[in-house]
């Protein structure tokens, strides 16, 4: 069942064109990975799905629904989460304080239902050792954590993830690549923006590879890391670690 059919999306600013006309699709239970060079238009596009930003051009329908010109709010709660790929959780709060802002106003839940949301939020996330403690004492894998802990707890049907595994360690990957292997395996629509290629390549079912807002290869993941047109839009690019195109 297809769960996000973006179809024709365009968007630019001033001269940049950062969508030209983008066309793709994610199902419940499949993950989509999308690679590019710096400045593709990868995080623009996660803002077009989100309502972060309007399109200039295009069509974006959820579950069945024109969801085009649906305020932000409203597609959150329709089940679109996202993380950031900058973290910035309310530092003043807790752990628990945090996820429980995603269950309250995301998913619109209330006292024991959003807290029951928040918990489990934590707990796939990997966090709740530290539910009590601040989030501005957590190292960055822990603030990675609350990034995914925050946009689990809106109780996404679709879940856009922004360069999540961007500074962590390669011992730190394992724990988070089969975090988002789970979610995907438990329903979730993932889409999933990522430089680091072989942590994308151990989850996403499709890739999709983005140059300055054309869509330059979509389909199997390796096939498409594997193309010429991939390559030649990395050639000489030092953005992609780890996978030689
Ligand atoms: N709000 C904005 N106003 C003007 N220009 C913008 C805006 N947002 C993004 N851009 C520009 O659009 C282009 C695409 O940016 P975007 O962040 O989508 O790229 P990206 O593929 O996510 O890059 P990266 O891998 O570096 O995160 C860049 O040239 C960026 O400077």
């Amino acid at each position: 069942m297809t769960l996000l059919d973006a179809d024709g999306l365009a968007k630019s600013f001033g001269q940049v064109v950062t969508a030209r006309s983008v066309s793709f699709h994610v199902a419940a239970g499949e993950a989509l990975g999308i690679v590019g060079p710096n400045g593709a238009g990868k995080s623009t596009l996660l803002n077009l799905i989100t309502g972060a930003l309007p399109v200039d051009a295009g069509r974006i329908g959820f579950d069945g629904a024109d969801i085009t010109r649906a305020p932000a709010a409203h597609r959150t709660a329709m089940g679109i989460g996202r993380t950031f790929q900058i973290p910035r959780p309310f530092e003043g709060m807790t752990v628990f304080e945090n996820a429980l802002v995603g269950s309250t106003f995301g998913a619109g839940l209330r006292r024991r239902a959003a807290d029951a949301q928040a918990w489990e939020a934590l707990e796939t996330a990997g966090l709740t050792h530290v539910a009590n403690a601040p989030a501005g004492s957590l190292r960055l894998l822990d603030r990675k954590r609350l990034e995914l802990a925050r946009a689990l707890a809106t109780r996404p049907r679709l879940l856009l993830l922004d360069e999540i595994a961007g500074g962590l360690t390669e011992h730190e990957l394992p724990a988070l690549i089969s975090t988002v292997a789970a979610i995907r395996d438990g329903g979730t629509g993932v889409i999933w923006i990522e430089h680091i290629v072989h942590a994308l390549l151990q989850v996403v079912d499709r890739l999709m590879c983005l140059a300055q807002g054309d869509v330059v290869a979509t389909g199997d993941p390796r096939e498409v890391m594997a193309s010429d047109a991939v390559a030649s839009v990395y050639l000489g690019s030092p953005d992609l670690e780890g996978e030689t195109p």
